[in-house]
C-alpha cells in the first residue's frame, strides 16, 4: 500500500515582494511562506514528510494554459526597471509583478508538477506545495489576483497528459473565485471544478456574474463546474461542512476522480482579512480527511491564498496533519448551517440537479430566487466600486486547534485462533478480565458460563477503554454472536458515559431496544421498512436492494450519516456488518475510512467471526490506507431516495444539519 506524504516547499518563492505602494496587493507577503513552513517545523511535521524538490516549469508545461504571447511578456520581466515593472502591472488587476516573480512563479507551478509526479508515480500517497505566487485567479493571457500561472490547471492538464489521467477533481476551498481555473475547463468534462467563494451577490472581488451558482459549465462541461456562492460574511464550520456533504461529496463520487487537486486557500478560515469568515483552522482537517477516499488517496494540495499569518499556519499544520494520517479533532457543537448557507446549497444543488443523477431529486429553485434574479439586475448599475477600507481582522482571537496525538497503537485486534493478524495491526487480549463481567452482563448474555464468548467479550469492553484513553486508535473484533456483541459495546460505552453512533449494516431487521437517552445513536441499514419510530435515535435506512446498492449507500452515508454523525459528535463510533448483509468490500471500507472523520477515528469495527476475508481489507482502512474507489456511481433508486428525503424531513428539526433547502420564508 502506497504511503508517504510529501511536501514540496523551497525558501527561493519568497524572494519577491510589493515593490510601490498599492493598497489591493499589500496583503501577499513573502512571510506567508515562511511563517507556514515554520510551523510545520516546529510541529515536526516537516520530518514526517517526504521533502520533494521543486523544479522549474517548462515553457511546455506554462503553454499547458497560458498562450505564448503571455509567457513572451513574462518572461521579460526580470529585466524590466522598476517604472516598466509597474507599467506592465498596470494591464492586470490586483497583482504585482517583481524581478523575480517569474523565476517564482516557474517554481510554484514546477512545484505542482512535481507533486502531481510523486504521487501519480507511487512515490508518495498524498502532498502539498506551498508556494507563491498562487494560481487560480489567472487566465490565459493576463496575470491577476497576485497570480502569474495557475499552478493548479497546469498540474491538471498535466496530469491527463502526462499520466493519462481521465477525470481530475479540483476542489477550491480558497474564499475568492478561481476565475482563472473555471475559464480553462469550463467546456471539458474531464475537469470537474469546484468552488466556494464570498461573492456578496456581486459585490466581492473580483465581482464576477459568472461567479454564481448558475453557471454550471459550457457545452460538454456542463454540469462540471460548481460554484457556491457565500452571500453572507462570518460563515462558519458548520457551513463549509454542510456543502461537502450535500453538494461536494455526492457529486465527487459520482465523477469517481482519478486525481484530486486542492486549491488550498486558506483566507476561509477565521482572522483573514479577505475572507471574514468564522471557520477555525481544524476545519481544514476534516475538508482534507473527507476528500482522502476519493482516487485511492491520491490528493494533492497546493497553496493559494491565506493572508492571516497565525490562522493559515495553524490551517496549513491541520491540513499536514491529516494528510499524514493523524486523528482529525473533534468537530465540536456543530449546529446547523445559516440561512444565507443554506440557500446557496439550495440553488447549487437545483442549478445542479440536471446533470447528476445522486441530485436528480434535488428541489427545485427556491421561488424567491427566481424573483431577485430581476433585482439583481437592477443591482448592476447601483453597484459602487468598494473603496478600500482597512479590515480589522488582527484582534479576532480564536482558541488553538487542539493537539492531535496519534495512539501508540493504531489499530487492535480480536480475532479467532485460526484467523491471522494482518499486518501492522495488533492483536489485542484483555489482560485484566473483569471477573464481575458474566454478572454485568447477564441481562445480555444467553448463558454465563460460555467462556469463549465471555473472554470476547471481555477483550472486546477492555478495547473500547483502551481507545477511550486514546492508547489505541480503533479496532476490529470478530465475535459469534454479532448482535449480542452490539449490545455490549452499547452497554458499555453507555457505562463509560461515552457517545456511540452505531452504524449497522443488515439485511433483516434487528432486535434492539435503544434507550431513547442520547447516549447512543443508531443508524441502521437494511432492506426491510421499519415500521416502528423508535424516535431521534434510532434511524432506520431502508433500501429496497439492501445494502448491496452502492449508490443507495453512497448517498445515504454522505447525505444523512455524515451530517448526523458530526452533529452528533460520538465518542465513539461502532460499525456492526450483520452476517445476512450483502454489502461490498469497497463500499464497506469506504464506510470505515469516510467515518473515521468523526470520534478522533475511534472506530470500532464488529464483523462476524466467519467474515474471515473481511479482516485485511477492513483492517487495511483502518490503518488509514485510503478505501477503495467505487467507480463511477449511477443514481440510486427513485423509492430510496423518496425515503431518504421523507426521513430527512422527519429528522432535520432535531438534526439541522441535514437541512438542503432554505425554507420559502424569505
Ligand atoms: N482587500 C484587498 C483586495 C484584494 N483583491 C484581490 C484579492 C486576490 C486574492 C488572491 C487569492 O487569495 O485568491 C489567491 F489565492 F490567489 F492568492
Ligand atoms: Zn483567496
Amino acid at each position: 500500500m502506497q504511503t508517504g506524504t510529501a511536501l514540496i516547499y523551497d525558501e527561493e518563492m519568497t524572494k519577491y515582494k510589493l515593490l510601490w505602494v498599492d493598497p489591493a496587493c499589500k496583503i501577499e507577503v513573502p512571510e506567508r511562506l515562511t511563517v507556514s513552513h515554520e510551523a510545520l517545523v516546529k510541529n515536526g511535521l516537516v520530518d514526517r514528510c517526504v521533502s520533494v524538490p521543486v523544479r522549474e516549469a517548462t515553457d511546455a508545461d506554462i503553454l499547458l494554459v497560458h498562450s505564448e504571447e503571455y509567457l513572451e511578456a513574462v518572461k521579460k520581466t526580470p529585466f524590466m526597471t522598476l517604472e516598466d515593472l509597474m507599467e506592465f502591472t498596470q494591464q492586470y488587476g490586483d497583482v504585482y509583478f517583481h524581478p523575480n516573480i517569474y523565476h517564482c512563479a516557474k517554481l510554484a507551478a514546477g512545484a505542482a508538477l512535481q507533486l502531481v509526479d510523486n504521487v501519480m508515480t507511487g512515490k508518495v500517497r498524498n502532498g502539498m506545495a506551498l508556494v507563491r505566487p498562487p494560481g487560480h485567479h489567472s487566465m490565459r493571457s493576463a496575470a491577476n489576483g497576485f497570480c502569474v500561472f495557475n499552478n493548479v490547471s497546469i498540474a491538471a492538464q498535466y496530469a491527463k497528459q502526462k499520466h493519462g489521467v481521465e477525470r481530475v477533481l479540483i476542489v477550491d476551498w480558497d474564499v475568492h473565485h478561481g476565475q482563472g481555473v473555471q475559464y480553462c475547463f469550463e467546456d471539458d468534462p474531464s475537469v470537474l471544478y469546484f468552488s466556494w467563494h464570498r461573492y456578496e451577490h456581486q459585490k466581492f472581488w473580483p465581482q464576477l456574474r459568472e461567479s454564481d451558482y448558475d453557471c454550471v459549465g459550457k457545452a460538454k462541461g456542463a454540469g462540471f463546474n460548481i460554484n457556491v456562492p457565500w452571500n453572507k460574511v462570518g460563515m462558519q464550520n458548520t457551513d463549509y461542512l454542510s456543502v461537502f456533504f450535500h453538494v461536494l461529496l455526492p457529486v465527487a463520487y459520482e465523477f469517481c476522480p482519478d486525481l484530486v487537486l486542492v486549491c488550498a486557500g486558506f483566507d476561509a478560515a477565521i482572522g483573514d482579512p479577505e475572507g471574514e469568515m468564522c471557520a477555525t483552522p481544524d476545519i481544514f482537517a476534516h475538508l482534507t480527511h473527507l476528500l482522502m477516499n476519493l482516487a485511492d488517496g491520491k490528493v494533492c494540495a497546493v497553496l493559494e491564498g491565506g493572508y492571516n499569518l497565525t490562522s493559515l499556519a495553524q490551517s496549513v499544520c491541520q491540513t499536514f496533519q491529516t494528510l499524514l494520517g493523524d486523528p482529525t479533532p473533534l468537530p465540536v457543537n456543530l449546529d446547523g448551517p445559516c440561512q444565507s448557507a443554506l440557500e446557496s446549497v439550495h440553488c447549487v444543488r437545483s442549478a445542479q440537479k440536471p446533470y447528476w443523477s445522486c441530485l436528480k431529486h434535488a428541489a427545485d429553485l427556491p421561488t424567491f430566487e427566481l424573483s431577485t434574479k430581476r433585482i439583481k439586475v437592477v443591482e448592476e448599475e447601483e453597484r459602487t466600486e468598494k473603496v478600500e477600507e482597512e479590515k480589522n481582522t488582527e484582534e479576532i482571537v480564536w482558541p488553538d486547534p487542539p493537539k492531535r496525538v496519534s495512539p501508540c497503537v493504531r489499530t487492535a485486534v480480536v480475532l479467532p485462533d485460526g484467523v491471522d493478524c494482518p499486518d501492522g495491526c495488533k492483536r489485542f487480549t484483555d489482560l485484566h478480565p473483569d471477573p464481575l463481567l458474566g454478572k454485568k452482563l447477564e441481562n445480555i448474555l444467553k448463558d454465563s458460563n460460555d467462556s469463549d464468548a465471555l473472554s470476547t467479550l471481555s477483550s472486546l469492553t477492555a478495547l473500547i477503554e483502551k481507545m477511550e484513553t486514546n492508547k489505541i486508535c480503533n479496532g476490529l473484533v470478530l465475535v459469534r454472536d454479532v448482535s449480542m456483541a452490539m449490545m455490549c459495546v452499547v452497554q458499555h460505552a453507555a457505562s463509560l458515559n461515552k457517545r456511540a453512533l452505531i452504524v449497522c449494516v443488515a439485511n433483516e431487521a434487528i432486535p434492539i431496544d435503544l434507550t431513547d437517552d442520547g447516549k447512543t445513536i443508531m443508524v441502521h441499514f437494511s432492506s426491510k421498512e421499519s415500521e416502528e419510530q423508535k424516535g431521534k435515535y434510532y434511524i432506520p435506512v431502508c433500501l429496497k436492494k439492501g445494502c448491496s446498492d452502492t449508490s443507495g449507500i453512497m448517498q445515504a452515508v454522505l447525505g444523512l450519516v455524515l451530517p448526523l454523525g458530526y452533529q452528533y459528535n460520538p465518542d465513539l463510533v461502532l460499525l456492526v456488518r450483520m452476517p445476512d448483509c450483502r454489502i461490498s468490500e469497497s463500499v464497506w471500507q469506504q464506510l470505515i475510512g469516510i467515518l473515521q472523520g468523526l470520534a478522533q477515528e475511534h472506530t470500532l469495527v464488529l464483523m462476524q467471526e466467519n467474515e474471515k476475508a473481511s479482516v485485511t481489507p477492513s483492517a487495511s482502512t483502518l490503518l488509514g490506507n485510503p478505501a477503495p474507489r467505487l467507480g463511477p456511481l449511477q443514481g440510486p433508486q427513485s423509492d430510496d431516495v423518496e425515503a431518504l428525503e421523507r426521513l430527512r424531513q422527519k429528522l432535520q428539526s432535531d438534526w439541522t444539519l441535514l437541512q438542503t433547502t432554505a425554507p420559502d420564508s424569505r
